[in-house]
């Protein structure tokens, strides 16, 4: 009973999402359905007086009239329904099925960025993907396939009326077992895919290696092919050991069905047979029985498969619902947000005792950090391998919002703003920042270049010392990136990529401004002109700098230094090199090599 209402409740949920993106969608199915429904009532019916024609009074007027009649039908429904089918239906399913996908894609966009770490968030989100393998498609088909079958088997069942109810009872008995036994065929295909998806996920990443180009070099110099095969083919294997028991299970399933269907066929064959021989029957009439048989078990047998396919894709659509029905902690609209402080004018950010353990790890990635950043301040964040200088930046802008102790803004725990609000005060270039293969102006700007700000976006490319770089292409600033899409694209070298990352910062108006590692790809002159103009290039945002470049901090108007997830220094550079502490000790080790 529950998984009845669940099942109504998913195909209102389907239906809604189909009304609302194609309004004439669900009428013409309706109008679709009728038409399948009505079609093989008429062709049950009318070849039995065409055949009593023939071996009766053979008049050729009333002949040619029912042909053209059997003809006529035929043709205007069937015509009718294929243009709706093809031009309206098969469209719209298309639309919908993408539709079901991007209301998807909006939501990994837009979840908790934790999730995106959680092994179990992934093999839930696999499972919702499911939806793009033409679910919606199959679960209207099936709706509308009960409607249709339903229509013609109320027809069939007058036809059928004087028959022995014998044999209605037999051809009930004979579908119930076939839909039962497939019922439990598509259980055992979910059990199958259900246990497969770790292993797909697997699978489906070595795929993504071997297939990209960009791995083909790391690919080629430490010979990885061989190692990748045997990872494929462990897995392959795998999937045979999960698959084989339970196709053996699915064969012998389908084969009960095959038998009882041939048993209930030849039972009605030879009941038929009988009464032409002993009780009369017209051939007309045979040929009437035996077809209203055949479509009565076809029906039946087309709203039992309508069924499992609802009960199986239900399936499907629970997953995508339960992966929909995430709830996101950060990124939500609290009802107790309060306003954003104007950052135009002064204001302080203080991390207060802040410890913090990512999830599903047990030692801390900062541990009772306080710091305070001012407004306007440079501030340069320097430190080992692994201190938690990102980190850091992550709980600012906040990536992860479970901590101990408290970030403030103003005096106010940073998780009571609104998160976009929030966040649009931040520009943040990370390590790993991405291209993509867009072109060079819509990958600065991050917006569609019409949408773009020429000036702004000019100044920037100048700033980062890109202008060069764009200046020497022939489209300039509408160089396709890479050559994905386009066999005149361009690529970038690390530095260059670099330079855009900065660029982006650059145009982003933004109070805050985040660098993480913003010159380990520049060359020595490129960095020199960087620093030199540090101060101009931020004009005056608030400034934060992580960087294992030593001589960066210079530039600063104060350094943090962080060890073991936690700030152990603070001060101007000159302060902290008199201390004699970890910040001299790092300085002075970088500062041999440049001697
Ligand atoms: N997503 C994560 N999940 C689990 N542990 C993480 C994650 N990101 C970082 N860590 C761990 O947290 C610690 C701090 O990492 P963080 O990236 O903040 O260091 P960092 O100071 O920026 O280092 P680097 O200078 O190498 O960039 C490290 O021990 C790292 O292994």
């Amino acid at each position: 009973m529950r998984q009845l209402k669940e099942i109504f409740s998913n195909i209102k949920y389907i239906a809604l999402i189909a009304s609302k993106y194609e309004r004439l969608y669900l009428p013409l199915l309706i109008a679709v359905s009728l038409i399948q429904g009505t079609l093989p009532f008429a062709n049950i019916i009318i070849p039995k007086y065409i055949i009593n024609e023939l071996t009766g009074s053979k008049r050729v007027d009333h002949l040619l009239l029912l042909v053209l009649i059997l003809v006529g039908i035929n043709l205007i429904l069937r015509i009718t329904n294929e243009y709706i089918s093809t031009i309206y239906i098969q469209v719209a399913d298309d639309h919908l099925q993408n539709r079901v996908g991007m209301l998807m894609g909006y939501k990994i966009m837009d979840i908790d960025y934790n999730y995106l770490e959680n092994p179990e968030i992934y093999d839930m989100k696999e499972k919702a993907n499911r939806i793009n393998n033409g679910v919606i498609k199959d679960i209207v088909a099936a709706a509308s396939s009960i409607l249709s079958n339903v229509i013609t088997l109320v027809g069939i069942i007058y036809i059928m009326a004087k028959l022995n109810p014998l044999i209605m009872l037999l051809i009930l008995g004979t579908v119930t077992i076939s839909a039962r036994s497939n019922m439990k065929t598509q259980k055992l295909f979910y059990t199958i895919q259900n246990l497969l998806i770790p292993i797909n996920r697997r699978l489906s990443y070595l795929f993504r290696m071997i297939n990209d180009f960009t791995y083909g070099k790391d690919i080629r110099l430490f010979n990885l092919a061989g190692w990748l095969t045997k990872k494929c083919e462990y897995y392959w294997h795998k999937t045979v050991l999960e698959m084989k028991p339970r196709m053996v299970k699915v064969a012998h399933t389908n084969s009960i069905a095959i038998i009882v269907r041939f048993i209930q066929e030849g039972i009605v064959y030879i009941y038929l047979g009988l009464r032409v021989i002993w009780a009369n029957m017209t051939l007309g009439d045979f040929v009437m029985y035996q077809n209203a048989v055949r479509s009565f078990t076809d029906s039946l047998s087309a709203i039992a498969s309508a069924f499992v396919a609802i009960y199986q894709n239900n399936m499907y659509v629970r997953d995508y619902r339960n992966f929909m029905a995430l709830e996101n902690r950060i990124n939500v609209d609290r009802d107790d947000t309060v306003p954003l402080p104007d950052l135009s004018k002064p204001y302080e950010i203080e991390f207060k005792d802040v410890s913090f353990k990512y999830p599903g790890q047990n030692s801390y990635a900062l541990k009772n950090l306080s710091l305070t950043i001012k407004s306007g301040q440079k501030l340069s964040i320097v430190g080992l391998n692994g201190a938690g200088k990102t980190t850091l930046v992550k709980l600012l802008i906040r990536l992860y919002d479970q901590c101990e102790g408290v970030v403030l803004l103003n005096g106010t725990d940073i998780r009571k703003f609104n998160y976009n609000d929030y966040l649009s005060q931040f520009t943040v270039v990370f390590q790993d920042f991405n291209i993509f293969a867009f072109s060079l102006k819509e990958n600065i700007a991050l917006t569609e270049s019409e949408k773009c700000d020429d000036e702004r976006l000019i100044s920037a490319i100048e700033k980062s010392g890109l202008d060069e770089k764009v200046r020497s292409l022939e489209k300039g600033m509408d160089s396709q990136i890479y050559k994905i899409f386009d066999e005149h694209g361009i690529e970038l070298s690390g530095g260059e990529k670099q330079k855009l990352a900065l660029a982006r910062a650059l145009y982003r108006k933004s109070s805050i401004v985040v660098l993480d590692e913003p010159t380990s790809a520049l060359d020595p002159l490129a960095e020199y002109d960087l620093y030199k103009r540090f101060a101009d290039l931020t004009e005056g945002r608030t400034t934060l700098y992580i960087s294992h470049r030593m001589s960066s901090s210079k530039f600063s108007d104060a350094v943090a230094v962080i060890k073991n997830g936690t700030m152990v220094e603070y001060g101007t550079h000159e302060e902290l090199m008199r201390r004699n502490g970890d910040y001299t000790t790092m300085f002075e080790a970088q500062a041999q090599y440049y001697i």
